[in-house]
C-alpha cells in the first residue's frame, strides 16, 4: 500500500510536487502519468526516502521509508537503470545487495533468472545494453520479494519486445497481488498496463481513476447503422436522443445507451446492423485532462514550454501505438 498525503516538494521557486494526495492499493498496476517535468519523479523519490518532502508525507504500508525496517523486503524500486556500477558484474551487483539487505543469496539466482539474465550474469555491466540494465534494475527491485514496486519510466528507451516484456511482468506482479506503481508520460503505454491511472499535472493531482472509469467518462456516444436510418432517426430523436448523420449514413446517437436503442429500434420493427458504444480514446482523454496544467504553463515561460513539449510527445507516441 502506498499513502501519499499531501505532499509538497519545492526546489527554490520550483513547486515540483504540490499538496499531492493519492492512495495505491494492492492487486494490479497503477499508472503513475504526467507530462515531463509533472513530479512523478520527486514522488517517487521521496517515497524512497531519497528527497525529503517540503511538506506532506509519503507512506509505504504506513510508514516513511526511513522507518521501515527492511526496507527491500517491503518496497523495490527502478528509478534509474544506469545507476549502477559498470565494472561488476550483474550477479556481484546482485549479491552484494542482497548480503548488506539481509536477503537470502538463493533470491539472486530467482530474480537473474526472472528477469531473463542468467545467461550473462557473470558479465560486467558496462557492456550490457539499456535493456539488459533496465532488467538488472528490476531484478535489483525484486530481489527482497517486496509487496511494493515502484518504476520510474520503466520502458524509456527500450526496442518494442522489451516494451512488451516489462509490460506482461508488470502486469503478473500486480497480479500476484502486490502494490505495483509505475510511471510513464504515455498514456499509449499505460493504457496497455495499467487498471487505474493517477495522473498529475505541475504537480498537481488531475485524475485517479480507474482505466475503465475515464473511458466511460469520455464516451462519445453511440453509432448505429440502420438500412432505415432516417425512421431510426425519428424515433431515436423522439426518445430524447440528440442524432447525427455521418457522412457515411452512420448515425451518431447520444443520449440513449445501447441497450435503450436496441429496445426501441426493436419495438418499431427496425432492422440494424450496428450499434457500438464510442469511447474517445484514453490519449484524448489525457490531453484533455492536463490541457489545463498545459495551457497554464506555456505562458510561464521555459517551464511551461517543457510541459507543452511533453504533452505534444506523449500524443504522437500514441499516433504510432494505435496506428
Ligand atoms: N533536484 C532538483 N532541483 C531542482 N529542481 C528539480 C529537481 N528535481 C526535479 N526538479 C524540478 O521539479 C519538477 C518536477 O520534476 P520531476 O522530475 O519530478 O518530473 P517528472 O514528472 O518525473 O518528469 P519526467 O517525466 O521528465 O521525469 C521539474 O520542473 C524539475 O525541473
Amino acid at each position: 500500500m502506498i499513502d501519499v498525503r499531501q505532499l509538497t516538494k519545492r526546489y527554490g521557486g520550483t513547486v515540483a510536487v504540490d499538496d499531492l494526495t493519492f492512495s495505491v492499493r494492492p492487486g494490479g498496476v497503477t499508472g503513475f502519468l504526467g507530462p515531463n517535468g509533472a513530479g512523478k519523479s520527486t514522488t517517487m523519490r521521496m517515497l524512497l526516502g531519497l528527497a525529503a518532502p517540503t511538506s506532506g508525507e509519503g507512506l509505504v504500508n504506513g510508514q516513511r521509508y526511513a522507518a521501515l525496517r527492511d526496507p527491500m523486503h517491503e518496497v523495490g524500486a527502478l528509478l534509474d537503470a544506469n545507476a549502477v556500477h559498470g565494472g561488476r558484474s550483474a550477479l556481484d551487483h546482485l549479491r552484494c545487495l542482497a548480503l548488506t539487505n539481509r536477503i537470502g543469496i538463493g533470491r539472486v539466482t530467482t530474480v537473474l533468472e526472472q528477469v531473463g539474465l542468467a545467461g550473462v550474469a557473470r558479465k560486467r555491466v558496462k557492456g550490457f545494453s539499456l535493456g539488459m540494465r533496465q532488467r538488472l534494475g528490476i531484478a535489483a527491485a525484486l530481489l527482497g520479494d517486496p509487496g511494493v514496486l515502484l518504476f520510474d519510466e520503466p520502458v524509456n528507451g527500450l526496442d518494442p519486445d522489451g516494451v512488451r516484456w516489462i509490460r506482461e511482468l508488470l502486469r503478473s506482479l500486480g497480479a500476484e497481488g502486490r502494490t505495483v506503481l509505475v510511471s510513464s508520460h504515455l498514456m499509449s503505454e499505460m493504457e496497455l498496463t495499467a487498471d487505474r491511472l493517477v495522473i498529475v499535472g505541475r504537480g498537481r493531482l488531475v485524475a485517479d481513476t480507474s482505466v475503465d472509469e475515464l473511458a466511460e467518462r469520455y464516451a462519445r456516444g453511440v453509432l448505429v447503422r440502420s438500412p432505415r436510418a432516417a425512421e431510426l432517426r425519428d424515433v431515436l430523436t423522439s426518445a430524447g436522443a440528440a442524432v447525427a448523420v455521418e457522412p457515411d449514413a452512420g448515425l451518431s446517437v447520444t443520449g440513449l445507451d445501447v441497450a435503450r436503442i436496441g429496445d426501441l429500434a426493436a419495438a418499431h420493427g427496425i432492422p440494424v446492423y450496428e450499434v457500438t458504444p464510442r469511447r474517445a480514446s484514453l490519449e484524448e482523454a489525457y490531453m484533455e485532462l492536463t490541457a489545463e496544467s498545459v495551457e497554464f504553463a506555456a505562458g510561464a515561460g521555459s517551464a511551461g514550454a517543457r510541459v507543452g513539449a511533453a504533452a505534444k510527445d506523449s500524443g504522437m507516441g500514441t499516433t504510432e501505438a494505435t496506428r
